[in-house]
This record gives C-alpha cells, structure tokens and sequence, in this order.
C-alpha cells in the first residue's frame, strides 16, 4: 500500500548504492526521493561519534538548505573482533578517492588469524521534517567476514559479508534477496512502521 502519493523528500546522500538500495525500497510505498547530489547539496562533514549522530547531522543540514523533508542514512560496518571497527569510519577507512578493495584488505589484516570473524552491518536512518523535529531508526543485520571477497553486487563491504545463515556474500546476491535482510531495509521497515503504521 502507497503510504502517500507522489510526495517527494531529499535524500541526503552522496552514495550511489545507497540511494539506489532506498529508493526501491520506497517508490512502492509511494515516496520519491530527490537526492543530495541531484539537488548539488553540500557534503557535510561526519563530526559526530555515533551513526545516531552523524544520520542526524546530514538529515538536518539537508532540511535546513531545502525546506522539505529529508531523509539521512549513517551506516557501516562493525567486526566483533575489532571492538565495533571499522564502525563509522566505514567510509574513512576507504580513503580518498574511495576505494573498497583497499578497505576490505585493511578489514582482513586487521582481524589476522582472529577465530571470531562474526561482524554486523548497522544502519541508522534519520528524517529530519521543516518543523525542526527529527526521527531516527536502526536496522542491523548479523553477519561473518569471509576471505578471498565474492561478488559484483552491491557497493562497499558486501564482498566480505556473509549474512548469518547464508552461504553467500551480499556481494552475490541480486538486489531484491539483499534487500530481504539488509540493515537498511530493517532501518526503514521501523521507520514505515513508526511513522505509517504499516
Ligand atoms: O554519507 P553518505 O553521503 O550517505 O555516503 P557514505 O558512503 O559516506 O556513507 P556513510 O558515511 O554512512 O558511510 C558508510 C559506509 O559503510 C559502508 N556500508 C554501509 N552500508 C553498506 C552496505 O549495505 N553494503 C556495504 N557497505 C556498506 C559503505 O562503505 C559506506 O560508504
Ligand atoms: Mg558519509
């Protein structure tokens, strides 16, 4: 069922699998979303210690430069072993420009000959609305690192993440079967309930 017809809310992201992996999963519930780098939106620096934090700081700063009703999403990935890194310094630990594959290794030197490989994808989801309040939900997904990286799907560290229970990465599943457990979708899934009802 549609939750509103043809409203449209900012998307403050710059990441193009991110705003894809959204996107499909709210143009069936009647949202379409315009995104930050569509309306040339500044990329705000991520200050804040928590994914709370810094979901809040891009919703906000993207509500603050449009007037509508904007949506964040802060994630990453936090291995066990590494006491929650890389955690909100996913992206960071990409460098600049990004580069996943070196971001991955450095995951797989860091946990060496580590037995605990179990790791989990958080993702935090903030809507900012124009009359200054702010909503914030959290999906995770549990999960282990597996070596060598499998799969073209995706974006980030999908090749190295195995969801609990499957025998494939994030990598090598098609869209609609990551979508089915992602950390995202559970982040929205709270949303949609919160703040539809359904
Ligand atoms: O801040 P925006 O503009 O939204 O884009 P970003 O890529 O910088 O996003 P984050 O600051 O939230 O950093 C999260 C990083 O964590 C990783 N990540 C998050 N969700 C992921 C997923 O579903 N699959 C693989 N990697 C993911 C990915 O590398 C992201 O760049
Ligand atoms: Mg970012």
């Amino acid at each position: 069922m549609a939750i509103s017809d043809g409203e449209t809310w900012v998307l403050a992201s710059h990441n193009a699998g991110k705003i894809k992996e959204l996107r499909d999963i709210l143009a069936p519930r009647g949202i379409a979303l315009k995104s930050a780098v569509e309306l040339d939106l500044p990329e705000p620096e991520e200050t804040e210690p928590t994914f709370e934090g810094n979901a809040a700081l891009k919703a906000r700063a993207a509500c603050e430069a449009t007037g509508l009703t904007c949506l964040a999403d802060d994630s990453g990935l936090s291995v066990d072993a590494l006491d929650g890194a890389p955690g909100i310094y996913s992206a960071r630990w990409a460098g600049e420009p990004r580069d996943f594959g070196r971001a991955m290794q450095r995951v797989h030197d860091e946990l060496g000959e580590a037995a605990d490989r179990t790791a989990r994808f958080v993702s935090v989801i903030a809507l900012a609305r124009p009359d200054g309040s702010i909503s914030r939900y959290r999906g995770e997904v549990a999960g282990t690192i597996i070596w060598p990286p499998r799969g073209k799907g995706g974006f980030g560290y999908d090749p190295v993440f195995c969801p609990a229970g499957e025998r494939r990465t994030f990598g090598e599943m098609a869209p609609e079967e990551k979508r089915q457990l992602s950390h995202r979708a559970r982040a929205l899934a709270a949303m949609i309930a919160a703040e539809f009802g359904s």
